[in-house]
């Protein structure tokens, strides 16, 4: 039988959440399409509620497996909560670079991101559609600018010609890795040093970094 794309059956080391996030159209679905199955669909269905797709790849000798995230980013069916963020260490935040809209409504899915999710999620802009370069309505500094000044990693994709998806995600999977095995060694440290075993020792291990800080009912985005 034919392997699944990047899927092989080997022990699970880490599983990694990641969310994607951003409004309707911008083009989840696909990106999630092409990195999970290397698929595209230009008659996408718009989300209804809330799914996920895994992939298995290698980081550093580890097997990881990516467990990608996806809800509708109209508002009628939108389906975000708490729930939809927790336990989550990625997150892609997608605008559509030929609608202005979108790229300006990041800055509120970056607001409600902060606000439910754990305060070291590792987070990517992207600016979807960059085979529509004709059609631009953000320009690339703009989105550069707003991703160093909120830390962000930011890249322009193609879901569609398949430009840059790959290494979006991988690159948010590598800091999630680079991320966790900073953490694995501190507490591998400190329980050396209180003569416990590590709290990392094993597998599947559970991923979330730290919980949200403080009360978050009062931060999430208005309709
Ligand atoms: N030209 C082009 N079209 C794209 C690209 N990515 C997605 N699309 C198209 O954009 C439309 C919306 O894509 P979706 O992936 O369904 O968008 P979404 O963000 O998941 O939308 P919701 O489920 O409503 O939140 C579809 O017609 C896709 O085929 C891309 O990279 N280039």
């Amino acid at each position: 039988m034919a392997k699944k794309h990047g899927d092989f059956n080997q022990k699970i080391d880490y599983v990694f959440k990641v969310v994607l996030i951003g409004d309707s159209a911008v083009g989840k679905s696909q990106l999630l399409a092409r990195f999970a199955r290397n698929e595209f669909s230009l008659d996408s269905k718009a989300t209804i509620g809330v799914e996920f797709q895994t992939r298995t790849l290698n980081i550093d000798h580890k097997t990881v497996k990516a467990q990608i995230w996806d809800t509708a980013g109209q508002e009628r069916y939108r389906a975000v909560t708490s729930a939809y963020y927790r336990g989550a260490v990625g997150a892609m935040l997608v605008y559509d670079m030929t609608k202005r809209q979108s790229f300006d409504h990041v800055a509120r899915w970056l607001e409600e991101l902060r606000c439910h999710a754990d305060k070291n999620i590792v987070i990517m802009l992207i600016g979807n559609k960059s085979d529509l370069s004709t059609l631009r309505a953000v320009p690339t500094e703009d989105a550069k600018e707003f991703a160093q000044r909120e830390n962000l990693f930011f890249l322009e994709t193609s879901a569609l010609e398949s430009i840059n998806v790959e290494s979006a995600f991988l690159t948010v999977l590598t800091e999630i890795y680079r991320v966790i095995s900073k953490k694995a060694l501190v507490a591998n440290e400190e329980s050396n040093s209180n003569g416990n075993s590590s709290l990392l020792k094993g597998t599947n291990i559970a991923i979330p970094l730290e919980k949200p800080a403080g009360n978050t009912s009062a931060c999430c985005m208005s309709s």
